[in-house]
Order: structure tokens, then sequence, then C-alpha cells
């Protein structure tokens, strides 16, 4: 599992923001706040203009609705938008590097509930901070001492640039004190991107929609919001690992930041170098959102019933019992597991549950949908069945699709199954009524979609599977098992897990080479239904007509038993390699000192043995 980094909110945890240095004398915290003004009048000429490129830019994106690859599984935007989502725009590194990986880091956040309530105290903090230090107006030359000025624009240029590091070691205690200036407006925009988002998600979930306009507290700072909910996610994220990290890459260049501008020219200078970073932020900004919207792709389920939402998120067509379960997890232990939840929004007078895209940030993502459970029909199907059936054209066509032969006479005459007849043959034909849990489908690095596992039944064929999806990296598989193991560990701590019965949830595994992420995620809620006080499930044991048992930890342990074995079959074979080879050193060592005993052979045998299980 070396090297291979997990998405997941709990691992990715890690995106510090430095500690303030408190300590320094009087005059150096007077250029610090002389600083702060300074840039906070910056800022704000900057923001305006950069916003009302942003504006374009999304009503130009709007107008041509981007287009999402992949013909097979990747749903086209058919949506027009009708509101504008609001959120705080936070300007950030203009490499699209960082915002991707970053976004996924994003995610962190949540997590760690006592760790967020600092920070949105020490955000209040800064906010309370900014109003007192930032407001009046500042004449930008008394603030600066001879020399000060051109050396902070020089350490400016190169932070945007790509050498942000460069600042960090720098000995010098001013360009440290105004760069710690910048972070702190950094930090406070992503608080406050994060408030404000925080905010929206609370009137979704109270039913008030996605979609906010105007501005939160007639903020000022708020004039700057950008109607793009995860591109100003993404871009706090990266200011605030840019701004975090000294080894930070930002690998963005351009021939007019190689300029040092004179005194004289300074002012049009920069006004140019706006514009242009500007029209790059724009450029950028649309490049990313094409790249990203052609990643997505809804691997199973009903086509058609997700799609990537205007700002990134996913939305899924609404589903009552869906809602409900992703509201109550999102304070379940289960929730690092579970997409995070928007809310709810209205389109075209269709409604939609809003859920974070799991495959945002991921630039080449290997995916695999796993539906688990010893059964993937509810018990009311049964009755239904018994009562009302009715016949299925579509499925017996699905059906006869597979298997011919699989249609009795009687289903052949009527050319069609019932659902529950349907459901069931499906269950038996694939691993789901043996493993507990069945492969629905795989895309592939270069975007191939497959979903013929119809009939992947025998614990080797699953094996071979994951080792097709996985191309036998042990790393990943690893990675993958380690995830289970967490959540075989967090539903045994799950009130939702123990009171639900999870029928048609799947796993969705995810992994993506260039970022080194990998991870699992729960997906699917729509049948998944609480069951009485009374009825305590195991998730463990058979099911019969009104236990409610569904078998999905018979199909977690399956899979993870099933790496376990493509873990070992990757390290067999490698060791037969290593073996092959050794003797091959072995008889060519033998060939030039003939003398070379037995011992000696043995020693490299051993060593190659003992490399390979490290
Ligand atoms: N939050 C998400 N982020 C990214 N992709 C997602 C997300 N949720 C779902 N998907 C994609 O959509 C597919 C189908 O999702 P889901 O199982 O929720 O749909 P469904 O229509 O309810 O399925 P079913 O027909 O099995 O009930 C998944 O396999 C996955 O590729
Ligand atoms: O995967 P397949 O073989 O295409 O079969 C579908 C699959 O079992 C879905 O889970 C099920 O939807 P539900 O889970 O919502 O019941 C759907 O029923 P449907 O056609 O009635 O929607 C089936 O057609």
């Amino acid at each position: 599992m070396k090297g291979l980094e997990y998405t997941s909110r709990t691992m990715s945890a890690s995106m510090d923001i430095p500690d303030e240095d408190e300590s320094g004398s009087s005059s150096k915290a007077e250029n610090v706040e002389s600083m702060r003004k300074q840039l906070k009048a910056e800022g704000e000429k900057r923001d305006e203009f950069e916003n009302n490129h942003m504006k374009e830019a999304l009503l130009a994106s709007r107008r041509s609705k981007p287009k999402l690859a992949s013909a097979q599984a990747v749903l086209s935007s058919r949506l027009e938008p009708e509101t504008i989502q609001k959120e705080p725009f936070v300007t950030a590194s203009e490499n699209p590097e960082d915002w991707e990986s970053n976004s996924v880091l994003n995610c962190s956040e949540t997590n760690n509930g006592e760790k967020e309530k600092d920070r949105k105290n020490e955000n209040t903090k800064y906010i309370a901070d900014e109003r007192g230090l930032f407001s009046g107006e500042v004449s930008r030359n008394n603030m600066w001492r001879p020399g000060q000025r051109e050396r902070w624009r020089g350490k400016r240029r190169e932070r945007l640039e790509g050498r942000a590091e460069n600042i960090e070691e720098e000995d010098n205690t001013t360009e440290k004190e105004m760069n710690r200036g910048i972070r702190l407006r950094h930090r406070q925009r992503h608080w406050r991107s994060k408030e404000a988002q925080d905010e929206e998600s609370k009137k979704d979930v109270t039913g008030l929609g996605g979609a906010v306009q105007g501005n939160i507290d007639g903020d000022t700072e708020m004039r700057g919001t950008v109607p793009h909910h995860i591109l100003s996610k993404v871009f706090a994220n990266s200011f605030a690992s840019s701004s975090s990290s000294s080894s930070s890459s930002f690998n963005y260049s351009s021939a007019e930041s190689d300029e040092v501008f004179s005194e004289g020219e300074e002012m049009a200078k920069r006004k140019d170098v706006r514009r242009c970073r500007s029209w790059r932020t724009f450029l950028t900004m649309m490049q990313w959102s094409k790249r990203r919207q052609s990643s997505w792709v809804q691997l199973a389920g009903h086509q058609g019933n997700l799609q990537l939402g205007e700002g990134g998120e996913v939305l899924k067509r609404f589903n009552e019992v869906e809602d409900t379960c992703l509201q109550a997890l999102m304070s379940d232990p289960l929730h690092q597991f579970v997409p995070h939840y928007y809310g709810h929004i209205s389109r075209n007078g269709e409604n939609y549950i809003r859920l974070e895209d799991l495959l945002s940030g991921l630039k080449q993502p290997v995916i695999m949908d796993c539906k688990m459970g010893i059964r993937t029909y509810q018990e009311e199907e049964i009755v239904k069945a018994r009562t009302k059936a009715s016949i299925r054209t579509d499925m017996y066509q699905k059906m006869v699709k597979v298997d011919p032969t699989a249609p009795t006479e009687e289903e052949h005459a009527q050319r069609g199954v019932t659902k529950l007849r349907y459901m069931q043959w499906r269950d038996s034909t694939s691993s789901t009524s043996t493993l507990g849990f069945r492969i629905e489908g795989i895309m592939t690095e270069n975007g191939i979609v497959r979903r013929d596992f119809n009939k992947i039944q025998s614990k080797a064929q699953v094996t071979e599977t994951l080792l097709l999806f996985t191309k036998g990296q042990v790393h990943i598989l690893e990675a993958y098992l380690s995830r289970l193991d967490a959540l075989k560990e967090t539903l045994k701590e799950s009130a939702f897990f123990r009171s639900h019965e999870v029928i048609g949830g799947s796993l969705l595994f995810v992994h993506d080479r260039p970022t080194n992420k990998a991870n699992i995620w729960m997906i699917d809620f729509g049948k998944t239904t609480p069951v009485p006080n009374n009825v305590h499930l195991k998730h463990d044991i058979p099911w019969f007509e009104g236990n409610r048992e569904d078998g999905y930890l018979c199909g977690l342990a399956s899979l993870i038993s099933l790496l376990h074995v493509a873990i070992r079959e990757v390290r067999g074979q490698d060791l037969e390699t290593h073996h092959s080879q050794t003797e091959q050193i072995v008889s060519e060592l033998n060939q030039h000192q003939p003398g070379i005993n037995e011992t000696t052979a043995d020693f490299l045998k051993e060593t190659t043995a003992t490399n390979h299980k490290d």
C-alpha cells in the first residue's frame, strides 16, 4: 500500500494550514497590519475584475452546454440551470493540476468534528480581524520601507509563478510577515467558502433547494462570489494547500511574469497582468471543467438517473428513501464512506439529490461497481409477485439475451417474466446468491466500460476480474483491502447499519494512477429501508422471508477474502519469476565460477525470496 493515498475524508485530513506565528515586535505587527490593508485593497479590485470574467465564462459555458464524453456511459448534461449556486469565490493557484488533486483532499474537512469546530472558531476570528484591520483607506506609498516594495513584488511574482517554496526559505522576517498576511487572507477566504457551503447544505437539507441568490449577511467580501459550487471549493483547497505548504508546486509560468517592472510602468503593467491572469484563469477553468466532466461516468444503475451537475456535483434523480438515508448517514460514523450529501435541487420540474462527485479531481479513474448483498430485491417484491404480478417484457428480453434457455416455456409463451423472477434469476446466475456481492461494471483507465459480468459467479472468476481491474498491482489491491477492513470496523459501530436493511447498495471502487489515489465508497441507498425497532439485523446470516437480512457482511467478507487471494496470486507469480531469475543467475555464476557451492546458491535464492516478501 506504500505510496498510495486514500481519498477518504479521514485519511486525507492532512490538508494542513500553517500555524500563525503569534510572536513579533510591534513594528512587525504594524507592517503586517499595513500589509493586510494593502492586500485587502488590491484583492478587492482584482476580485472584481476576475469575477466579471468568471461570470462571463460561466455564462458562456452555460450557453455552450459542455458536452460530456464517452458515448457508452457518460451522460450529457441536459439541464439548463435555472438559478445560480452561490458560493464564495476564492482566488487560487492557476495551475489546474493543483485544483484537481486538492479537490479531492477537500473532502477531509467534514470528518474531524473537533478540528473543524476549532477551525471555524479560528475563521470567525479572522473575519473579525479583517473587519477591524482592513477597514478604511490605505495610502499605498507610505506602507513600504525603502526597497521593500520591490522585494515584495519580486517575491509575489515568484510565488505566482511556482516558487512558493523559495519565499518560505528566504530569511527575511518582513517578507515572511507579508506572506503570512497573504496566507491569513487566503485562509480566511477558504473558511468563508466552507462556511457558506455549510450554510447552503443546511438550507438544502431543510428543503430550501440548492440555489440561493444574493449575498450572505451582506458581507462585502461576498460580492466576489462566483456561481460555481465546486470550483470555489477547489480553489479554496488549492489555496489552503498552496499557502500552507512550502513544497507546494505551482507549475504555472508566463512570459510576463518573468519581467521585472519599473516603478513608472508598474501600475499599467500590473493591470495588464491582471487581465492576462483573468483570462488564463478563465481558460484553465474551462479546460479543467471540460476535463473533469469528461472523466465522470455512470458505470451502473438506471441510465439517465444520474448526471453531473452544473457545479460539478452529481445529481441523482430524487428518491425519498435514498434522500432520507443520506441525511441520516451524514451524522453516522459511516459518513466517511458515503459521498457528501448537499441536499436536493429542482431543475426543470424534476427533483435531484445533490451528491459529492467521487471522481472529482481524478485524472484517469478506474472504477468498479459491486452490488452488495445476497439478494437485490426487497421483500415487498415477493408480496407484489403474489398479489399483482405484472409481466415484464423488458426483463424477459434481458434474460434471453444472456441465456436463451433461462425462461420457462410459459415465460417464453408470454414473452415476459415477473420482476421477482428476473431479479432472482439475476442473483442466482451471478455471484450475488453465493458470495453476497456481484460485479456490475468496470471502467478501465482508457475509459472503456464493461458491464458483461452477469455470469461471473465462481470465486476464481471474481478473483480474475479483480486482477483485471487492478492490473495485478499489489499496492492497489492492498489499499482496497485496507479500506474494506476499515469499512468493516465502521459498520460494526454504525447505528444506521444496525437499523437498516441494505438492498441493492453498491461499493464503488475507484483508483487513479496519476494522482495515486484509491478509495471505496458506499453508494445507492434507493432500496435501503429502516427495520422495526424490535428487529436486529446481523447482515451475515442467511435470509428467509420476513427476517429482512440482506447479507451485506457476507459480501464484504467475500470481497476481503478474494482480495487476499488476488494479492497472494500476484505475489506467487512474482515469487515464481524471482525463482526462475535466481536459477538463471546461479547457472550463469556456475558457468563463470565453476566452484560456486550450494550454500551460495541457496543463500541467493533465500535472499531474493526474503526481499520479495518484504
Ligand atoms: N457520488 C457519485 N460520484 C460519482 N459517481 C457516482 C456517484 N454516485 C453514483 N455514481 C455513478 O453512478 C452509477 C450508478 O449509481 P447508483 O447505483 O446510485 O444508481 P442507481 O440508478 O440507483 O442504481 P440501481 O439501478 O442499481 O439502483 C455508479 O455505478 C457510479 O458509476
Ligand atoms: O441490472 P439489470 O439486470 O439491468 O436489472 C435491473 C437491476 O436489478 C436494478 O437494480 C433494478 O432496479 P431496482 O433496483 O430499482 O429495483 C431494475 O429493475 P427495474 O427495471 O424495475 O427498475 C432491473 O431491471
